[in-house]
């Protein structure tokens, strides 16, 4: 497998305005999050509203607020370009459309309301040097060759997500970060696209997939090249291959996570997850996990393909 983006130790934290002479106040929206997407596969991300997947689109992008800091780094591959610290000339000019492109929830939404989506994507093309013309991105996005003479109130939310993706794609990005492509769309409509994600990723793009619907990653997981990180209060807290962590959870988190699932007990996880404002130090898993064998010890470990911050629940 050949990586496309190498993220190691990445920590994001936003300053909050404290009292005055008081002491200063941070979110830690990311800690220590170390993550690879490579070529050919595409990594979903999961986890409970809140915990920071979107920040760290938002970190491998450029577009952190301004009371952002970031620690790490984002080592775009092959050269090494690292997104944390490139100046915005470079992101603008050389990153964002070319090398990564970004399909935000209500991707639609970014397209001009008095413009065709032809018009539209004819210009991204041109915009970004695109390989393909605008015909050849509506197929691979599977949006209908009639879209392009439409406006993007005529669209369906699922049509107009789709025109997103094709806009995503017309600079040929190595890397495509979809933050809840799917949030909205009902059910043959999110299998849709997930399925088009998946057949990027089998193009050879690396594809990160931001979502809370662990049941459409289930479905693609079963048989794509398909990798899963779960994310808890800030934190990767275990990953691997998709369908192996579905087999074989090892974090109490994630095992509560399938749990909740409406085919699997529909069980929520107790309680609630910590303010990132202020963690817990350890495990911030703790007061939400039933075991009595922690070590208290949250890094993230690695045991050949899989990662688990937790080490009681490694099978020996
Ligand atoms: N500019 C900011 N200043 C302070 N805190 C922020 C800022 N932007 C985001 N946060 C906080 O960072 C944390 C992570 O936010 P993020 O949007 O990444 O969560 P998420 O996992 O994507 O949630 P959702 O699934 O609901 O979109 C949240 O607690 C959020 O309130």
């Amino acid at each position: 497998m050949t990586a496309a983006l190498e993220v190691e130790g990445l920590d994001v934290r936003f300053g909050l305005r404290g009292r005055r002479g008081g002491p200063p106040r941070f979110v830690r929206a990311a800690s220590e999050v170390d993550l690879t997407l490579h070529h050919g596969r595409l990594l979903a991300l999961v986890g409970e509203s809140g915990c920071g997947k979107s920040v760290l689109t938002e970190a491998l992008t450029g577009l952190l607020p301004g009371n952002a800091e970031t620690r790490g780094r984002a080592a775009l591959r092959p050269e090494g370009l690292d997104l944390l610290t490139a100046p915005e000339p470079v992101l603008r000019d050389e990153v964002r459309g070319r090398r990564v492109g970004l399909v935000g929830q209500s991707a639609g939404t970014f397209l001009t309301p008095t413009r065709t989506i032809g018009t539209q994507l004819r210009e991204a093309v041109r915009l970004l040097d695109g390989p393909e013309p605008a015909e050849v991105l509506a197929e691979r996005a599977g949006l209908p060759a009639a879209a392009l003479d439409m406006y993007p109130h005529e669209l369906s939310g699922g049509t107009a997500q789709r025109a997103g993706l094709a806009a995503a794609l017309a600079g040929d990005p190595a890397i495509v970060l979809a933050d809840e492509p799917t949030a909205g769309l009902d059910r043959p409509l999110v299998d849709r696209t997930t399925d088009l994600l998946v057949d990027l990723a089998r193009d050879g793009k690396a594809v990160l997939l931001i979502t809370h619907d662990l049941r459409a990653v289930r479905r693609i997981a079963a048989e794509g090249p398909v990798d899963l990180a779960v994310m808890y209060a800030s934190r990767i807290v275990e990953s691997g291959p998709a369908a192996e962590v579905f087999a074989r959870p090892w974090h109490p988190y994630t095992r509560g996570l399938l749990g909740a699932l409406p085919d699997e007990g529909f069980v929520p996880v107790p309680g609630h997850p910590p303010e990132l404002s202020d963690l817990p130090s350890g495990c911030p898993f703790r007061p939400r996990c039933g075991s009595t064998a922690c070590t208290d010890d949250p890094a993230l470990v690695h045991h050949g393909d899989r990662a688990v911050a937790c080490h009681p629940a490694v099978p020996a």
